[in-house]
């Protein structure tokens, strides 16, 4: 390839990343994805047993209190399902731990050591705190490969020099998670060609190559075939313990075949905790959430 086509090439997918911010934008009402996604690999200290832990955080909108007074720890690999009506607080909460919006008060640690209050939201990205919104926000015209590199070379600060070629041990890691969101047979393909479900993987896998500690994920299996959910809960599975993930979604067959731990939020605040059957049979959780 001469120089030319490799400067037009970078000029190109500079241009996908402006577009694709400004969709994510867009898709997600303003709460923007971060596409550049930088994780930089450091210490989460866990010694607590808790990878995240909020204390009593209260949020108000123009005097409506969104998050009131919650309450919430993830152990480190632990997969936790987050649940409740719509309005309960659910991004919100995302919000907050991604830095996207500031609590008026409370406590916000990643690991026992790192305030998350203090940092701004790249910087959260940049530590291993991993986002995924409902909609799958990949670069259409670009392969499932080329998605990937980009993800990792935008997160090691390299995507303004497309010349830079993936080490051995990043191209290793790019097959390491090709294989597990299930599109190592896919490799080539034009990511705006595939299925809803695995334009999710493959989004799922732009994260997973920054290595991130913390994965939030927002309604992962909305839109899926039941074949693509089954699949996306195998995916889940092999990611717990590697990874904490933190997921929010409504289908509770997903959430009964993946959840060890449900947190049912309501009002701003937890309502219920323990396991599903626990949860599905508390009075308060089926008058507000599951109904009779
Ligand atoms: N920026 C904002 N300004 C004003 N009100 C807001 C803002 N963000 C959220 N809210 C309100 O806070 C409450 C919680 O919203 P949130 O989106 O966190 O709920 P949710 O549990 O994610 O709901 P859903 O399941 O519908 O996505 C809602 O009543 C919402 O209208």
């Amino acid at each position: 390839m001469t120089p030319d086509l490799m400067q037009e090439g970078a000029q190109r997918l500079t241009d996908y990343q402006a577009r694709q911010q400004a969709l994510v934008a867009t898709e997600s009402g303003g709460r923007s994805a971060s596409m550049a996604r930088p994780v930089v690999a450091g210490e989460v200290d866990v010694t607590h047993g808790r990878i995240l832990y909020l204390e009593d955080v209260h949020v108000s909108f123009d005097g409506f209190k969104a998050i009131n007074g919650l309450n919430l720890d993830i152990a480190p690999g632990e997969l936790r399902c987050i649940i409740g009506p719509n309005g309960a607080g659910k991004t919100t909460m995302m919000d907050i731990i991604t830095g996207k919006t500031r609590p008026d008060s409370g406590t916000v640690y990643f690991g026992s050591t790192i305030d998350l209050l203090r940092y701004k939201e790249p910087e959260i990205a940049a530590m291993g705190i991993g986002r995924k919104f409902q909609k799958p926000t990949v670069f259409e015209e670009l392969s499932v490969f080329e998605n990937l590199e980009l993800a990792l070379k935008t997160h090691k600060g390299l995507a303004a020099s497309m010349l830079f070629k993936l080490s051995g041990t990043q191209n290793d890691r790019i097959a390491e998670v090709l294989h597990t969101i299930h599109l190592a047979g896919s490799v080539t393909r034009q990511a705006g060609l595939l299925s809803h479900g695995q334009k999710q993987w493959l989004e799922i896998g732009m994260l997973l190559v920054q290595e991130p500690k913390l994965l939030l994920l927002d309604e992962p299996v909305a839109g899926m075939t039941d074949e693509e959910t089954v699949r996306t809960a195998e995916l889940f599975l092999t990611l717990k313990g590697k990874h904490s993930l933190m997921v929010v979604e409504h289908d509770m067959s997903f959430i009964d075949t993946i959840s060890e731990k449900v947190t049912v939020l309501c009002d701003g605040s937890v309502l219920a905790e323990g396991t599903l059957a626990e949860v599905q049979a508390d009075e308060r959780v089926i008058e507000v959430y599951l109904g009779r």
